[in-house]
C-alpha cells in the first residue's frame, strides 16, 4: 500500500509509505486520497495526521512521472486542496525531508510539526521546475513575499529550527515527530480552521512589492545566467501578491508549462539522475557498486594541510570521522592547524544555528608531525603538492607504518597512480581521490581507480565520498583523468581564438553567456597561468627544453599557442600577481579589467607571424571551445576512462561551473545533435589537419553511422566498442 491509515483515539494517522523518499507518485496521491476520504467520513476520527514511513515525510513529486501522462491522473494541487478544505484539523508530522510537493502537502495541511533534524524546501528550481503544487502561492501567504522567495529561489533544504524561526513549521521537537502531531491535533479538535487554511489568507504586500519584485528578476538574471526556472519562480510569487489564491494557482500552471517546452527541466532532471546513477559504479572486471561490500572507515589521516589538505581534513570531520594531520615541520603544522580549526568553528556556528550540538556532529582532528602516529587508522588521504617524487617519498614512509590494510588514498589533479602505487606492498589498496578545491565545500570527488586497485578499495572509496556528502564518480588512470583531461583542447582552441583575432573578454563573453560560471581566460586567471607553465616546460613544450629551430607556433608537428608561456615569462600569473590575461586592480584581486596591454600584444604577435585578424561570431566562438570539448568527452568513453557520458557531465556540471540548465557536455551534444557536433569538427578538421584533438572520435562517429540513439542507449555503444578494441 502506497499509504496506510492507523488510528490512535480519536487521531487517524495516514503514512506515505513510497520507499526510497516517499515521493508523491501516482499510486501514493490515489491512496492518499482514498485514506483521507475514509478518514474524512469515519465519524470516530476527529483530526487526521499526515506522515512518511521509515522516517521520511515526502521528497516531493516522482520526478521520474514528469515525462509520463501519470502527472496527469489526480493532481498534487488538486489533493492539497482536498485536504485543506477539510473540516477536521490536518497535521503533517515532518520527520527527515518534506520538499518541494512534500513541502506543499504539508502547507495544505493545517499544522506542521518537525523533527529537529528534519529539513524542508522546496528545491523544484534545481530541477528546472517552480513549485507548481500551490507552494509559490501558499508560502507568500504563510511567510511573506521576501523570505518565500529566497527559500523558493536558491531551492535550499531549510533546517527545522530556521523554518520555526520563519514560521513555515508551528512546533520543532527533539524526538518523534509523528507523536507530538498526534498531540497537537488532539489539542485543535473543535477549533476555529479558517486562519489555518492558508489559500484563504491575503499576501502581505507594501507599496515598493513590484519593485522589490523587479529588482528580484533583475539579480536572477545576473545570478542564474539563462536559467528560466528562477525567473519562473518569481512571477509565480508576483501572482500571489493582492491577488485571489486561484489566480495564483493559474499563473503557476501557465508557467510550468512554458517551462517544460524550454527543455530546461528536463535537461535539468537528467542531471540529477545522472548523480544518482554515477554512485552505482561498475568495474571492467564486471565489479559493481552492489555486489561489493566496502570496509569502514573509522579513523583516517591526512597528509599536508596545504588549501587541499585544510578541506579534506575539515570535511572528513564533518562526517564524524576522527583524523590525525600531519605536516612535515612545526611551522606548517601550526599554520595548517589554525587555519583548520578556523574551518571548524564555522562549520560549528552553522550547526549552532540548526539546533545542533557541534560536539556530536564534528569529529576531532589531532595534529602532529610523527609519521608513526598513523599506525592504526583506516584510510589515508595523502594531499600534498603535485609532485610524483614526493609523493613516492610518501607512500614509501606509509608503507612502513600503516597497517597492512590500511587504504592510502593520492588527492592528485592528474598524476599517474600506478606509479605512486608501485612503491607500496599493496598496490590494491591505493587509488586516487581528485577533490576540488575548497575540498570542505565542493561536492565534486573524481576517484580514480588504478591498474591494481581492488573493488574492495574501490567500494570504500567511493562510500566515503558519499558519506562526506560528496558527488563521487569512478574514473580511469590516464593523464588529468576526465575533468582537466577535457580542459586541455577547450582550452588550446581558446588560445587558437586569440591568436587569429579575437581578445580574452570576447571568448568568455560568448562561454559565460552561454552559462559556463567563467570563460576560459578568467579561469586560468583564478588558477594561476604558472600551473599549465610549469606543466609545459616539464613536458619540454616551452623552455630551455625546446629544440633549437622548432617554430614558434608548433611543436611535434601540432600546431601549438606560445601565447600562455609569454604571458608567464613576463610574470603575468593571473589573479595572483594582478596581471594575466585580464588586469586586477592588486595581486590576489577578483575583478577583471580587460587589459589594453594584451590588446597590443596581442596585435604584435599576429603582425609578427603574419596572421590575418579574423575575429569569429560568437557562434564559431562558442562551437570551436564547446565541440572541443564534447570531443574529448567521446574519447574519454573510448578509453573506458569514463564508463558514460553521465559520469563526464555530473564532473563538469559539478566542478567545472558548467550550467545544470544544459544537463551536461555531453546531454548538451546530444540536444545539438550529433549529426551536427560532427560537421562542424570535420570540417574545422580538414582545415586545420594540425589540430589532433579535434579530429572527429571514432565514438562521435559511430554514433551518428547508428543513428543518433538517445544517451541513455550510449553506454551500450561505449561497451560494443570497448569489446570490439
Ligand atoms: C506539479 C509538479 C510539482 C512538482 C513539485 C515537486 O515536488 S518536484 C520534486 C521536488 N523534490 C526534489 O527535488 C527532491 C529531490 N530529492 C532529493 O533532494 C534527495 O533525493 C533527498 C530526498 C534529499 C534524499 O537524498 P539521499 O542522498 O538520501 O538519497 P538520493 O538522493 O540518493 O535518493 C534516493 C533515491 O530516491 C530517488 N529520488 C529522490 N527524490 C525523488 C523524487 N522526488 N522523485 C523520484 N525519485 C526520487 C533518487 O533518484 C534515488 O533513486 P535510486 O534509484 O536509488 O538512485
Amino acid at each position: 500500500m502506497a499509504a496506510t491509515r492507523s488510528l490512535s483515539h480519536t487521531v487517524a494517522v495516514i503514512t506515505i509509505n513510497y520507499p526510497p523518499v516517499n515521493a508523491l507518485s501516482s499510486p501514493v496521491r490515489h491512496a492518499l486520497i482514498k485514506e483521507f476520504g475514509e478518514a474524512t467520513k469515519d465519524p470516530s476520527v476527529k483530526a487526521i495526521v499526515l506522515a512518511g514511513a521509515n522516517g521520511k515525510f515526502s521528497a516531493g513529486a516522482d520526478i521520474r512521472e514528469f515525462s509520463t501522462s501519470a502527472l496527469k491522473t489526480i493532481s498534487l494541487e488538486d489533493m492539497n486542496e482536498t485536504i485543506e478544505a477539510s473540516r477536521k484539523p490536518v497535521v503533517a508530522a515532518i520527520e527527515g525531508v518534506a520538499l518541494g510537493g512534500g513541502l506543499e502537502l504539508a502547507l495544505a495541511c493545517h499544522y506542521r510539526v518537525a523533527n529537529v533534524q528534519s529539513r524542508v524546501g522546496l528545491p523544484e528550481v534545481l530541477i528546472g521546475i517552480l513549485p507548481a503544487a500551490g507552494g509559490t502561492q501558499r508560502l507568500p501567504r504563510l511567510i511573506g513575499v521576501p523570505a518565500a522567495l529566497d527559500v523558493i529561489i536558491r531551492g535550499r533544504h531549510v533546517p527545522a529550527t530556521e523554518a520555526l524561526q520563519l514560521g513555515i513549521i508551528d512546533e520543532v521537537v527533539q524526538g518523534n515527530a509523528v507523536n507530538a502531531a498526534i498531540l497537537l491535533a488532539r489539542k485543535v479538535i473543535g477549533s476555529n480552521l479558517d486562519k489555518r487554511r492558508l489559500s484563504t489568507n491575503y499576501v502581505p504586500s507594501n507599496p515598493n512589492m513590484e519593485s522589490f519584485l523587479d529588482t528580484a528578476v533583475e539579480k536572477a538574471k545576473k545570478q542564474f545566467r539563462g536559467a528560466q526556472a528562477p525567473i519562473a519562480c518569481i512571477e509565480a510569487v508576483r501572482a500571489s501578491v493582492q491577488k485571489p489564491y486561484k489566480h495564483g494557482i493559474e499563473k503557476e500552471r501557465q508557467l510550468f508549462t512554458s517551462l517544460w517546452a524550454t527543455g530546461q527541466p528536463q535537461a535539468q532532471q537528467y542531471a540529477f539522475f545522472s548523480e544518482r546513477n554515477v554512485a552505482k559504479w561498475t568495474h571492467p572486471s564486471g565489479g559493481r557498486w552492489d555486489t561489493v561490500t566496502p570496509k569502514p572507515v573509522r579513523t583516517a589521516a591526512v597528509i599536508g594541510l596545504g588549501t587541499m589538505g585544510r578541506g579534506i581534513a575539515t570535511s572528513l570531520a564533518k562526517a564524524n570521522i576522527p583524523v590525525i594531520a600531519l605536516e612535515q615541520d612545526a611551522q606548517q603544522l601550526e599554520i595548517g592547524k589554525k587555519a583548520v580549526n578556523g574551518l571548524l568553528e564555522r562549520e560549528a556556528e552553522k550547526l549552532l544555528k540548526q539546533g545542533l550540538a557541534p560536539g556530536t556532529v564534528l569529529a576531532p582532528v589531532h595534529f602532529t608531525l610523527h609519521f608513526a602516529e598513523l599506525r592504526d587508522v583506516d584510510l589515508v588521504i595523502e594531499a600534498v603538492y603535485e609532485n610524483t617524487e614526493l609523493k613516492k617519498e610518501i607512500f614509501r614512509k606509509l608503507k612502513s607504518v600503516c597497517k597492512p590494510d590500511a587504504f592510502l588514498c593520492t588527492n592528485t589533479s592528474g598524476l599517474n597512480i600506478d606509479e605512486i602505487a608501485a612503491v607500496t606492498n599493496h598496490p590494491d589498496l591505493v587509488i586516487g581521490t581528485h577533490f576540488f578545491s575548497p575540498a570542505n565545500i565542493m561536492r565534486l570527488l573524481e576517484v580514480v581507480r588504478g591498474q591494481q586497485t581492488s573493488l574492495t578499495t574501490i567500494a570504500t572509496a567511493m562510500t566515503l565520498g558519499k558519506t562526506l556528502g560528496k558527488v563521487s564518480v569512478l574514473v580511469g588512470n590516464c593523464p588529468l583523468f576526465v575533468g582537466n583531461r577535457l580542459l586541455g583542447p577547450y582550452v588550446d582552441q581558446a588560445n587558437y581564438l586569440l591568436e587569429e583575432g579575437c581578445y580574452p573578454e570576447d571568448v568568455d563573453k560568448v562561454l559565460e553567456d552561454f552559462g559556463i560560471t567563467m570563460g576560459p581566460f578568467r579561469m586560468m586567471d583564478l588558477a594561476g597561468l604558472d600551473v599549465g607553465w610549469r606543466a609545459r616546460t616539464e613536458k619540454g613544450l616551452t623552455g630551455n627544453k625546446v629544440l633549437h629551430g622548432t617554430p614558434a607556433r608548433q611543436r611535434l608537428g601540432n600546431r601549438y599557442s606560445p601565447l600562455p608561456d609569454m604571458l608567464c615569462e613576463l610574470g603575468r600569473f593571473g589573479q595572483k600577481t594582478g596581471k594575466g590575461w585580464y588586469l586586477y586592480d592588486k595581486p590576489g584581486g577578483r575583478i577583471a579589467h580587460p587589459d589594453p596591454w594584451v590588446k597590443d600584444v596581442l596585435h604584435k604577435y599576429r603582425n609578427t607571424h603574419h596572421i590575418k585578424q579574423r575575429p569569429a561570431s560568437p557562434e564559431v566562438i562558442l562551437e570551436r571551445c564547446v565541440y572541443a570539448l564534447i570531443n574529448e568527452g567521446f574519447r574519454v568513453l573510448e578509453d573506458g576512462i569514463a564508463s558514460g557520458p553521465e559520469d563526464i557531465d555530473v564532473i563538469y556540471n559539478n566542478g567545472y561551473g558548467w550550467p545544470k540548465y544544459r544537463g551536461g557536455i555531453m546531454y548538451y551534444a546530444s540536444t545539438v545533435g550529433l549529426g551536427k557536433v560532427l560537421d562542424v569538427l570535420e570540417k574545422y578538421h580538414k582545415e586545420h589537419p594540425d589540430v589532433p584533438s579535434m579530429k572527429p572520435a571514432f565514438l562521435l562517429k559511430k554514433l551518428v553511422a547508428v543513428g543518433e540513439p538517445p544517451i541513455k542507449e550510449w553506454r551500450t555503444q561505449v561497451g560494443n566498442l570497448v569489446h570490439k578494441l
